[in-house]
């Protein structure tokens, strides 16, 4: 449990970060050269190619997937046991550049931290191929949470035996001075760092949105087939390949059994959060459709679909956009109370400019269809349409406003998106993937 509030609190305050940064973008337009492009392969070839993670040019060699892999000295095992202490004070490892692990995986670089572990990129020398390698923290907790996490990617592993599902590949795991480690096929950025560096705060382009959009509806088929809950479905934690035509969804630290699904308002982080678990009523696979709908509308905008500091302030905005929440959910929810009057009139506790004190303002939605608001907003970020590319954004729009439907039993579900016309219409979009 602390080990979740951890988390949640890591979440609330990168999400809070990643508000700001967004405030001052600006719309994107579609543009005709982003929307006339056909080869699902060149999908960004006109942007900068100045990826973070690429290895130094000189000293390298080619890698198997056409890279530079860096030429390091020869790995060694280092004798850690002249250190004082291997982890820092947070539990977690200290990586050392060059160090061999498990005999076999020599680190070539810190790609960072999460809550749970340490990350790094490692030369597998027994098979010379890449992976990256999750270090999980000491804490008790967190080793539990790694085996967990283990057992899920490996039922969805099995169920998937031609990895077609896009769900990320655990190769294998050991442990490393008391420390868990997952070894996982190597990918290259995540989607909040693809809107960083090719969207520039506005968006990637349509085609791009539709073939990330058919992957990750996949995923969902995938999870829900072996009855998972992935939990925290958001830009960072689905992973591209270094051309960013193929897609995973990886970090199932979160990741629960279906019928695991106690009622708490602060699963999956909270601008990716579905209205039902902020208003306490009994979750299931619908609340990762919701977030994968938050997710397309911010690959297509650059913008955070629903912003809000507290919960309270999400459903205000999900209100604004979606219409009234319909009553039989109300019905079923535990904590309505706190954000509704018994005649369903909205108690949005929000922050006075003047006083800085917090005031409840009464707000009496009685919209019961959704507002053309979210269409609107894909527009507005879309300036000289072609009537192609409008009928194309109409179609993506229809589907958004199917992904993000306030109640979850009327949510579309992955089967269903898949043959939605925005994904299934002919295109360009390898067959062998739409199962
Ligand atoms: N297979 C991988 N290939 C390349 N990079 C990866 C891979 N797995 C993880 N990373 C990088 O490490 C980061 C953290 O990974 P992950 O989210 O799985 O760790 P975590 O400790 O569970 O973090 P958190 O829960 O705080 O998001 C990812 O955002 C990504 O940038």
């Amino acid at each position: 449990m602390d080990m979740q509030q951890d988390k949640l609190k890591a979440h609330l305050s990168a999400a809070a970060t990643r508000d700001l940064n967004h405030q001052d973008s600006s719309h994107a337009p579609l543009q005709p050269t982003q929307s006339a492009k056909s080869n699902e392969l060149d999908m960004f070839a006109d942007e900068d190619n100045d990826d973070m993670f690429a290895p130094e040019p000189a000293a390298g060699h080619k890698r198997d997937d056409g890279t530079q892999a860096v030429r390091l000295p020869e790995a060694k095992q280092l004798d850690r046991s002249m250190l004082d202490d291997w982890d820092d004070p947070e539990g977690y490892y200290r990586i050392i550049l060059g160090e061999l692990l498990d005999d076999r995986y020599h680190i070539q670089t810190n790609l960072g931290k999460g809550v749970f572990s340490a990350v790094v990129r490692a030369l597998d020398t027994t098979t010379n191929r890449t992976v990256a390698i999750k270090i999980i923290r000491t804490q008790e907790s967190m080793y539990k949470a790694g085996i967990k996490e283990i057992e899920i990617l490996q039922t969805l592993a099995e169920a998937d035996p031609e990895d077609k599902k896009h769900i990320i590949r655990l190769e294998r795991h050991f442990e490393h001075k008391g420390h868990l480690c997952m070894v996982f096929e190597n990918l290259s950025i995540n989607l909040r760092e693809v809107l960083k560096k090719f969207g520039r705060d506005i968006g990637i382009n349509i085609i791009a949105v539709r073939q990330y959009a058919l992957q990750m509806f996949l995923g969902l088929t995938l999870l829900k087939k072996c009855e998972i809950l992935h939990a925290d479905l958001k830009p960072d934690n689905v992973l591209v390949n270094e051309k960013r035509n193929q897609l995973k969804i990886a970090d199932l630290g979160s990741a629960m059994s279906a019928d695991d699904n106690d009622v708490t308002d602060a699963l999956v982080s909270r601008f990716y959060r579905a209205p039902e678990i902020m208003l306490g009523i009994k979750h299931d696979y619908a609340i990762d459709m919701w977030s994968i709908g938050c997710t397309l509308f911010e690959l297509y905008t650059g913008k955070i679909c629903f912003t809000g500091a507290t919960n309270n302030q999400m459903l205000k905005g999900i209100l604004e956009c979606r219409g009234k929440i319909p009553n039989r959910m109300l019905k079923r929810s535990e904590f309505w109370a706190q954000h509704f009057e018994p005649d369903g009139t909205f108690l949005s506790q929000e922050i006075d400019n003047v006083t800085r004190r917090e005031v409840v303002r009464r707000m009496n939605i009685t919209r019961t269809v959704p507002a053309k608001e979210l269409k609107a907003r894909l527009f507005a970020s879309s300036k000289g349409l072609s009537p192609a590319d409008a009928k194309e954004l109409n179609l993506f729009a229809d589907l958004l406003d199917k992904c993000l439907a306030v109640d979850p039993v009327r949510r579309i579900t992955p089967t269903d998106a898949l043959k939605h016309p925005f994904i299934s219409r002919p295109g360009p979009v390898p067959p062998h993937n739409i199962k």
